[in-house]
C-alpha cells in the first residue's frame, strides 16, 4: 500500500492522524455490526422457514452494503452545503443510537425486533451516507497535496484492514458468551448485542475525536475529488473500462480480479447460515470472516515477496486457480476447521492475486497513456474502475448467493445402506461459485498471459525452477555467465603484490600455450584509463562515496563489456587485477556503503559476471604500504583504520566461499606466493592447447594488456 515510510510522513500530521483513527474506529464499528446483523438475521428467524432465514441474511447484507455504493451520487450534492465537522460529528452519533437501538428494542418489544432490526440499519447507512462525503471531502484539507494519494491510501486501507479484527472480536465475544451472558441480557446470544453496543461506542467515541479536529470552513460546491470517494463509484464503473487498456491483460485483470471478490464475498453471504450447518456458531462465522480479510491482507502483503523469479502474469492466474478451488471443497467439506483452512487458503490467494493484479492493472493502464501525466491519471482511473466493480460485485454475490442458498434448499444425498450425505443450500452455493470461479480464473489466466512480452519456457518449468529459487530464463540456471575461458582476479590491499603476481602468471600460463589476457580495474579501457585518473587524483577530495562507487563501477561495466566477456568467449584466460571484491571492500566496509546494494550495482554492471577463481593476498596494511614507492594516490593515502576495515572485509569473503577463494599470505616470499598460485590455477584449467595448434600459438604471442 505504497512505502511504509511516506505513511508515517502522513499520520505524522495531528490532525491527519485524529481523522484517521475516527475514520479506522467506524470501520471497524461497521464490520462488527455487519457481522452482528448477520447473525442475528439467522437466530431470529431459526423457527420460519429455511428461505425466510436466508433472505433475511441477503436483506441486511444489500442494506448494510448498497447503500453506499447506489446512493451515494445522489446525497453527494447535499452533504456539500453542510459543515462537514457537524455533518461527521452528528451522522456518527445518530448511526451509534441506532445500532444501541436495536438490541434495546429488541429487549423491550421483542415480537418487533427482526422489524426494527431492519429499520435502524437502514436509518444508519442513510446517516452514513452523508458521512462519507463529508469524510472524503476532509482529507484534502488536512494534509498538503503532495501526500493526499498516501492519505487515501491510508483511509482506504484503514476500510478493509478492519474487517478481519473485527472478525476475531466477533469470534472473541463469541468464545466468552456463557460469561458475557451473565452480565449482559440480551436478545438471543450475547455477543451480538455486546457487538452492537461496542459498534456504537466506538461511534461515539470517533464522533468525539473528530469534534475536536481543526477541520476548515468550505465553500460549498467545491468538492475535492478523492479515488476512493463513493459518489464517483458508479460513475467510474461506467466510464473506467476504456482506462485498463482495452487489451487482452487489461480484460483478464478485471475479470480475475472480480472473480477474487466474487468469491471472497460468497463466503460472507452463506458463511453464517454455513457454520450453522457445520455445528458452529457465531464463534465459527467470525473465524470465516477473518479468514477471508485476513488472509487477503496477508496475501496483499506477501505477494510480491512470493516465488519473485516466478512470471507476475502467471502466479496471477495461479493464484486465482487455487482461490477458486479451495472455494469449490469449502462447499462439501463437513468439518469447521477444515473449512476454515480452506477459507484462509482462499483468501490468502485472493489477496495475493489482488495484489499481483493491481500491479499489473497500473502496467496495463500506462501503457495507454501517452505522456507521464496521462499516464497518473490513467493509472488512477483504472484503479478506481477496478475498485467501484469490486465494490459491486461483492455487494450482488453477499445479497444474492443467500437468496439462492434458500432456493436451493437442504437436500439428503442416499447413499446406499445406512450412509446418507447432507448437502446444505449454502455448500451449494459455494460449489456452484467455486465452479464459475474456476471457469472464470482459467479465462483471466489465458487473457493475461496471451501477449506477456517475457514469456519465459512453460509454466511448468518456470514454476519448478521459481520453487528452487532459480532465474528461469538464465538458461544455464544459476543465473551466472558462463563462458569457455576462465577468469580469475587477485584481489588484496595496497602493495600486496597483485600487479606483480598478474604479471608472472600471465608470462607462466602462456609459455604453456594458453591465450591470456592480464588486466586490471580500473583503467583497462580508455574510458577506465580517465576513470582511473579522476578517482585515484588526489585533487578530487570531494568525490562523495556514492559517486565513487558509481565510478567504479563504470570502470568495470566498460571493462567487462569490451575486453573480458570478449577474451572469455573466444575461450582465452583473464586475469585481471582487481575486481568486485574491491568495490565491496573499499567502498562497502571502507566508505561504509551498504555492501548489499554494491553487490546489486555492480551485478548489473558487470553483467553478473562472477569469477572462477579469485586469489586473495593478504598482508597487513602498513607491510603493503610500506612496499609502494612513490607519492601516495587518493586512496592509499587513507587511514589506517580505513585498509585495516578493507582487508577484514576481503578476508571475510573468501570465508563466506572457500571454493571460489584462494587466500595466499602476501607476506611470504615472491616465488612462495607464486607457486601457490600456479598451482591452484593449473588445476583449474584444461589441457593447454591441442597440440596441432601449439606451433601457432608459441609464434604468436597475444598480448593484451598494457602493462
Ligand atoms: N611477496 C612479496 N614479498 C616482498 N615484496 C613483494 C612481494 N610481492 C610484491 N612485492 C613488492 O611489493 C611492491 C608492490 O607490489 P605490487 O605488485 O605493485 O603490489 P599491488 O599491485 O598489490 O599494489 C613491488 O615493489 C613488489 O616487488
Ligand atoms: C577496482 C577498485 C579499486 N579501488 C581502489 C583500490 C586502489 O587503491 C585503487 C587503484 O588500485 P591499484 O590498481 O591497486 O593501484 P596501484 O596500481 O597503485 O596498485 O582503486 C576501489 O576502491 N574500488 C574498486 O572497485
Amino acid at each position: 500500500m505504497g512505502a511504509p515510510s511516506e505513511a508515517r510522513n502522513v499520520l505524522a500530521i495531528t490532525s491527519f492522524r485524529r481523522l484517521w483513527i475516527s475514520l479506522s474506529l467506524s470501520s471497524l464499528g461497521d464490520w462488527l455490526s455487519l457481522l452482528a446483523l448477520m447473525s442475528l438475521a439467522v437466530v431470529f428467524t431459526a423457527d420460519a422457514a429455511p428461505l425466510a432465514g436466508h433472505l433475511a441474511v441477503a436483506a441486511v447484507a444489500a442494506i448494510k452494503l448498497a447503500p453506499s455504493v447506489l446512493f451515494s451520487p445522489l446525497v453527494g450534492a447535499l452533504a456539500d452545503r453542510l459543515d462537514r465537522r457537524w455533518t461527521m460529528v452528528g451522522a456518527d452519533v445518530v448511526r451509534g443510537l441506532f445500532y444501541v437501538s436495536i438490541p434495546v428494542v429488541g429487549l423491550l418489544w421483542s415480537g418487533f425486533a427482526l422489524q426494527w432490526l431492519f429499520i435502524a440499519s437502514l436509518l444508519a447507512e442513510v446517516v452514513a451516507l452523508l458521512w462519507t462525503p463529508a469524510k472524503d471531502a476532509t482529507v484534502p484539507s488536512l494534509v498538503p497535496r503532495r501526500q493526499l494519494a498516501e492519505a487515501n491510501r491510508l483511509t482506504l486501507l484503514a476500510s478493509y484492514i478492519t474487517a478481519p479484527l473485527a472478525a476475531l472480536l466477533f469470534a472473541a465475544l463469541a468464545s466468552f458468551n456463557n460469561v458475557l451472558g451473565a452480565f449482559v441480557p440480551s436478545l438471543a446470544n450475547p455477543e451480538a448485542d455486546i457487538a452492537l453496543y461496542l459498534n456504537g461506542l466506538t461511534f461515539f467515541t470517533a464522533a468525539i475525536v473528530v469534534g475536536t479536529l481543526p477541520i476548515p470552513k468550505h465553500n460549498p460546491g467545491v468538492s475535492a475529488a478523492s479515488p476512493t470517494r463513493d459518489g464517483a463509484v458508479l460513475r467510474s464503473v461506467v466510464s473506467g473500462p476504456r482506462h485498463t487498456g482495452g487489451t487482452a491483460l487489461g480484460h483478464g485483470l478485471v475479470i480475475g480480479l472480480l472473480t477474487a471478490v466474487a468469491a471472497g464475498a460468497s463466503v460472507v453471504g452463506v458463511g453464517r447460515a454455513h457454520v450453522e450447518a457445520l455445528g458452529a456458531g457465531n464463534g465459527g462465522f467470525g473465524v470465516l470472516f477473518a479468514a477471508v480479510f485476513g488472509g487477503a491482507a496477508l496475501g496483499m502483503v506477501a505477494g510480491p515477496r512470493l516465488l519473485k523469479k516466478f512470471s507476475r502474469r502467471r502466479l496471477f492466474g495461479l493464484v486465482l486457480l487455487l482461490a477458486s478451488i479451495a472455494l469449490l471443497f469449502t462447499g462439501p467439506v463437513w468439518d469447521m476447521v477444515l473449512s476454515a483452512v480452506l477459507v484462509l487458503v482462499l483468501g490468502f490467494a485472493s489477496g495475493v492475486a489482488a495484489g499481483t493484479g493491481l500491479r499489473l492493472l497500473d502496467v496495463a493502464a500506462s501503457a495507454t497513456a501517452g505522456t507521464v501525466s496521462e499516464e497518473s491519471a490513467h493509472r488512477e482511473r483504472a484503479f478506481s474502475f477496478v475498485h467501484g466493480a469490486a465494490r459491486l460485485t461483492f455487494v450482488a454475490v453477499a445479497v444474492l448467493t443467500p437468496v439462492v442458498a434458500g432456493l436451493a434448499g437442504d437436500h439428503t444425498l442416499p447413499l446406499g445402506g445406512e450412509l446418507e450425505y447432507q448437502l446444505w443450500g449454502t455448500g451449494i452455493v459455494l460449489m456452484a461459485v467455486g465452479l464459475v470461479a474456476v471457469v472464470l480464473s482459467a479465462v483471466a489466466h489465458h487473457l493475461v498471459n496471451r501477449e506477456d512480452p517475457e514469456a519465459g519456457p512453460g509454466l511448468l518449468p518456470e514454476l519448478f525452477a521459481a520453487l528452487r529459487g532459480v532465474d528461469p530464463n538464465a538458461g544455464e540456471g544459476d543465473g551466472e555467465v558462463r563462458t569457455p575461458g576462465a577468469f580469475v582476479v587477485i584481489e588484496g590491499g595496497e602493495g600486496a603484490g597483485k600487479s606483480t603476481q598478474v604479471r608472472d602468471l600471465t608470462v607462466w600460463l602462456r609459455e604453456q600455450g594458453f591465450e591470456v589476457v592480464g588486466t586490471r580495474q580500473p583503467g583497462a579501457t580508455k574510458l577506465g584509463m580517465r576513470l582511473r585518473g579522476i578517482l585515484l587524483d588526489r585533487e578530487n577530495s570531494h568525490i562523495t562515496p556514492r559517486a565513487e562507487a558509481m565510478l567504479y563501477a563504470a570502470d568495470k561495466a566498460d571493462h567487462v563489456e569490451q575486453e573480458i566477456l570478449p577474451a572469455l568467449r573466444r575461450g582465452a584466460v583473464v586475469i585481471s587485477d582487481r575486481y568486485i571484491d574491491s568495490t565491496l571492500a573499499y567502498q562497502g566496509a571502507g566508505r561504509e556503503l551498504e555492501t548489499e546494494e554494491l553487490r546489486e550495482i555492480n551485478r548489473w554492471a558487470t553483467q553478473n559476471l562472477v569469477p572462477d577463481l579469485t586469489v586473495l593476498l593478504d598482508v597487513r596494511p602498513e607491510d603493503g604500504l610500506g612496499r609502494l614507492g612513490g607519492p601516495a594516490d587518493r586512496i592509499e593515502s587513507e587511514s589506517t583504520n580505513f585498509h585495516e576495515r578493507v582487508r577484514r572485509e576481503f578476508r571475510s569473503l573468501a570465508e563466506a566461499e572457500p571454493d571460489r577463494y584462494l587466500v595466499v599470505d602476501a607476506s611470504e616470499p615472491l616465488e612462495k606466493v607464486t607457486r601457490r598460485i600456479q598451482k591452484r590455477v593449473r588445476s583449474l584449467l584444461p589441457d593447454p592447447v591441442p597440440s596441432s595448434s601449439e606451433a601457432v600459438t608459441g609464434m604468436i604471442p597475444i598480448i593484451n594488456d598494457e602493462d
